[in-house]
C-alpha cells in the first residue's frame, strides 16, 4: 500500500517516515519542489498518479505570529490546499487524514476541550486551520481529522528547541504561566496517524470522524519550561530560572487561547490509541538531542 504523506520536512512529516510501518506500506513524501501545496492542480495531478492507500496531510502554516500578516498565505496552504487534497482524494475514493489543531479553540472552557465543543479561534492561523477542517469534511466523507497541540520534537522549530536555545545563554527566562495546553511528542502523534491510515485504508466501516490527539496531561507554558529544564539538567543541559509571566507581559502579533486542553477519550475509544503521559514523552526528546 501506498502512503502519501505531505509536509515530510516537518516535525510530524519527519516522524510519520521514521515510524515503523508495517511490511508492504510505502510512505511518499513529497518534498515542496515535487508537490507545492499552493497549485491546486499540482495537487491534482500528484494525487490522481497512483491508487492511494491514504493520504495523510501534515503540511501547514504554523507560524502563528507571522499568519496574522500573512493571512492569504495562512489560509492558501492551512484551507485551500485540504480542500483540494480532500477532493482529489474523494474522487479516487481515497482515505484523508488532515492533521489540525487546539487553536481553533478559544480557550474559554473550563476544562479539557471534547470534539463536540464548538470552535471559535481567535487568531488567523486557528481560523485557517479551522477552514481546512471544514473544507475536508465537505470535500470527503471518509476523513479523519486529527486536531493536536503544543507539538515538540529533536527537529524543526518547536517550543522544546526554542527553550534549550535561549536557555543556554540567559540566568532567567520570562514565560507565560496563564496559558494551559497539552505538550504532544511528533513521534507519538505519527503513531497515531499511522494507526488510523491503517485502518481508514482498509475498513469502510472506520470510524470517520473528528478526534484530539495530545499526550496525556496538561501544563502551562512556563510548567513546561520548568520540566525541559529539570530533565535537561538532569543531562548536563542548562538549567536558567523560568519566572512565570502573564500574557499580558509577553505581547504577541497572535493572541492565543488561555486554556487549550484537549480530551483523548474519543480516540482511546474508538481506535484504541493510548497517549503516553507528556513528561515521559519528553525524556524521549531530550535524550535524542543530548545524549
Ligand atoms: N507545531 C505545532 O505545535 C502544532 C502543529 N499542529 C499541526 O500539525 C501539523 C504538523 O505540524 P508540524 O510538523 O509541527 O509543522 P512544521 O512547521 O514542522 O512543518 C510544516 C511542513 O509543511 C510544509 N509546507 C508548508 N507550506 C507548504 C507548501 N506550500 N507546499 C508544500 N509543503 C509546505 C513545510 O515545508 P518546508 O519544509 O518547505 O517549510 C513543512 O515541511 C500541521 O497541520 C499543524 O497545523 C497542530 C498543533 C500544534
Ligand atoms: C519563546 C517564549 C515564548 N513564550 C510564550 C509565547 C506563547 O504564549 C507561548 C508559546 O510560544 P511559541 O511561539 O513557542 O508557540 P506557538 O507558536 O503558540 O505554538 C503553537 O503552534 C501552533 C502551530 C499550534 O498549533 C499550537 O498548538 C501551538 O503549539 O510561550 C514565553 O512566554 N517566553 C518565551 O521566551
Amino acid at each position: 500500500m501506498d502512503v502519501l504523506v505531505t509536509g515530510g520536512a516537518g516535525q510530524v512529516g519527519l516522524e510519520l517516515q521514521r515510524f515503523a510501518w508495517p511490511d508492504g506500506v510505502h510512505v511518499h513524501a513529497p518534498t515542496r519542489d515535487e508537490l507545492d501545496l499552493t497549485r491546486p492542480d499540482a495537487i491534482a495531478a500528484y494525487v490522481g498518479a497512483r491508487r492511494w492507500g491514504a493520504i495523510i496531510n501534515s503540511a501547514a502554516y504554523t507560524a502563528v505570529d507571522k499568519a496574522e500578516s500573512d493571512v492569504a498565505a495562512a489560509w492558501a496552504i492551512n484551507a485551500l490546499a485540504p480542500a483540494a487534497l480532500a477532493h482529489a482524494a474523494a474522487q479516487a475514493g481515497t482515505p484523508i487524514i488532515q492533521v489540525s489543531t487546539d487553536y481553533v479553540f478559544d480557550g474559554s472552557k473550563d476544562g479539557f476541550y471534547t470534539e463536540d465543543d464548538p470552535v471559535a479561534p481567535i487568531g488567523v492561523y486557528g481560523a485557517s486551520k479551522e477552514g481546512g477542517e471544514q473544507a475536508v469534511r465537505t470535500a470527503n466523507p471518509r476523513h479523519v481529522i486529527v486536531r493536536t497541540a503544543w507539538v515538540v520534537s529533536a527537529h524543526r522549530a518547536n517550543f522544546v528547541k526554542t527553550m534549550l536555545r535561549v536557555g543556554a545563554d540567559r540566568p532567567v527566562l520570562r514565560v507565560v504561566g496563564d496559558q494551559q495546553g497539552c505538550p504532544t511528542s511528533a513521534a507519538d502523534l505519527a503513531a497515531a496517524l499511522a494507526t488510523i491510515a491503517l485502518r481508514a485504508a482498509g475498513d469502510e466501516a472506520a470510524p470517520f470522524g473528528t478526534y484530539h490527539f495530545v499526550n496525556e496531561g496538561g501544563t502551562t507554558w512556563a510548567d513546561f519550561a520548568r520540566e525541559i529544564f529539570a530533565q535537561a539538567a538532569a543531562r548536563g543541559g542548562p538549567a536558567p530560572e523560568v519566572e512565570q509571566i502573564t500574557t499580558a507581559e509577553y505581547p504577541t502579533p497572535a493572541r492565543r487561547p488561555a486554556n487549550s486542553r484537549l480530551s483523548t477519550d474519543k480516540i482511546r475509544d474508538r481506535f484504541g490509541v493510548q497517549p503516553r503521559p507528556w513528561k515521559t514523552a519528553l525524556g524521549d526528546i531530550l535524550a535524542e538531542l543530548m545524549d
